[in-house]
């Protein structure tokens, strides 16, 4: 069933009709809904990233800083709370979501946003929606989109949720509160109950719906995080776990120059200290061989980088698609460090380089499930299906990892997601295959860090521990981390002969 008229998927919902991105002829919609909305559209229509489109968006409709945040506090949050959103629209409509246009499904999501999560008043919620329906639809759809909304209107957020989730499974009713597919809901189950901190499930759900702080790493050798916070007290504060880390108070992070001249770079404290780890496992001596096998965009290749000119390493930076590889030779450029980009597939990088380097970080392709925070439409994009194929790659990437490092070097192998299967069971295997030794990988971070109580819930495997970060504890994304020696070359004197 749908509201005659309404534009479905087939022609342009905008024929004979101003566009979205048009600017709005007197009263009616705002031009940050306007943006949101087309934002919408395009991660539904042309599977866009809500967090590359935005800012073109923002910086195309000339809105000012204020109307650019109301603009991304729509997109993320309605895309973040979809699935909330839709169960509370079915309920309200008494229709199976499948059966609204898309086009309308976005009116209705933005209008439920607004008015259970923004306390944007009643009546500017639903005329905005009401006119945007307008704009694309029929009067028939503009008149359905009233009632849903004032439907919705009259009920606050927290009896939706009730009235949603009555009657479903526990498992079920915390994917439509905190909107979750339920795979994912299981993921992290089974990561949590892993630590045996299962009860933290709702608080890891709540945390994937709230915005990140914006993190920032002061690069070694440029200036320390003490002089980037005194040279920049109004916009920085110091980190939470990362001794280079630091927390964009306010503004932009291209406001502070140190960022804007690539001394100092946006990344989450979580990535930083999985890096700082591996460089924290054992004492650098001069001359050693690190690889980054898989680099691109190049974020943790540029910590690395620097941390190369300060302790005197060589970094060679791989990466397998050559767009990426560019990124990655980008981002290294300002650093002049010591670093060679290759562009190889890593699964074979030990053929040409067997037990070459001291250190190897393998940042492994991933679901990215522990960054769904930055990332909202990622959930509804995923699928459980794209884990088996992963894990695979995971596991023959990290084969050849172990085979690039030397007898007795150290392989840190990370991953942004906490699932189980992409995680603890890979590095299973490869300590199985391999005979590795596994670091007390929670003990070496915990000495990378900036604080002695990281609350890691460390995961015990063979003499050593596994770490596995979360947004709800330590405010980073999701990260894995493993600490893997490669056994050391047999010694000939001590062979029996
Ligand atoms: C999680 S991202 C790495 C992020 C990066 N370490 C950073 O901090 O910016 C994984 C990268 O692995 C690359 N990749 C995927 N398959 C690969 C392969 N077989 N060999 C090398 N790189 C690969 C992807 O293109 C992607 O850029």
């Amino acid at each position: 069933m749908s509201p005659a008229g309404a534009g479905g998927r087939g022609g342009s919902p905008y024929q004979g009709r101003r566009r979205p991105d048009q600017p709005p002829a007197g009263r009616g919609v705002t031009r940050s809904r306007q943006v949101a909305f087309e934002v919408l559209r395009a991660v539904d229509e042309d599977d866009a990233y809500a967090n590359l489109l935005l800012p073109h968006r923002i910086s195309a409709a000339r809105l000012s800083p204020s109307d650019a945040g109301l603009a991304t506090e729509l997109t993320y949050g309605t895309l973040r709370r979809r699935g909330t959103y839709d169960a509370i629209i079915a309920e309200a409509s008494g229709r199976d979501i499948r059966d609204i246009d898309p086009p309308l499904l976005d009116v209705l999501r933005l209008g439920a946003h607004q008015l259970l999560s923004m306390r944007t008043p009643s009546h500017a919620a639903v005329n905005e929606s009401v006119e945007q329906a307008a704009r694309i639809a029929s009067r028939g759809a503009s008149g359905f989109v009233n009632a849903i909304l004032r439907k919705i209107s009259r009920t606050e957020l927290a009896d939706w949720l009730d009235q949603v989730s009555e009657g479903l499974t526990d498992e079920r009713a915390l994917a439509v509160r905190h909107s979750h597919p339920d795979w994912i809901v299981r993921a992290l189950r089974d990561a949590l109950t892993a630590e045996h901190r299962g009860d933290e499930l709702p608080a890891s759900l709540a945390a994937n719906n709230e915005s990140p702080a914006v993190s920032i790493v002061s690069l070694p050798g440029f200036d320390t995080p003490d002089e980037l916070v005194a040279s920049n007290p109004d916009l920085l504060v110091s980190g939470r776990i990362s001794p280079r880390g630091l927390t964009l108070a306010s503004g932009d992070p291209s406001w502070v120059p140190q960022v804007k001249a690539g001394r100092a770079r946006v990344q989450d404290e979580g990535s930083q200290l999985v890096t700082l780890a591996l460089l924290e496992a054992e004492p650098v001596r001069p001359g050693e061989l690190w690889l980054d096998m898989c680099a691109g965009p190049g974020g943790k290749a540029a910590l690395l980088a620097a941390s190369a000119t300060e302790l005197q390493a060589k970094l060679t930076a791989n990466e397998l698609v050559p767009a990426r590889a560019g990124l990655v030779r980008a981002a290294l450029a300002p650093l002049a460090a010591p670093v060679t980009v290759t562009n190889e597939d890593g699964r074979s990088f030990a053929d040409s380089h067997p037990g070459t380097f001291d250190r190897v970080l393998l940042d492994a392709p991933c679901t990215g499930l522990g960054a769904l925070r930055r990332r909202p439409e990622a959930r509804w994009r995923k699928q459980s299906s794209d884990v088996a194929e992963l894990v695979q790659l995971q596991e023959e990437l990290l084969e050849a990892a172990l085979a690039a490092v030397k007898p007795g070097g150290i392989v840190a192998y990370v991953t942004c997601s906490p699932h189980q299967a992409e995680t603890t069971a890979v590095v299973r295997r490869a300590v199985r295959i391999s005979g590795a030794e596994v670091l007390d990988a929670a003990a070496i971070a915990t000495r990378a860090s900036s604080t002695p109580d990281l609350d890691l819930g460390a995961r015990p495997l063979g003499d050593g521990t596994l770490v596995q970060l979360w947004p709800h504890r330590h405010g980073t994304d999701a990260m894995f981390l493993a600490l893997l020696r490669r056994a050391p070359a047999a010694n000939p004197e001590k062979q029996t002969p």
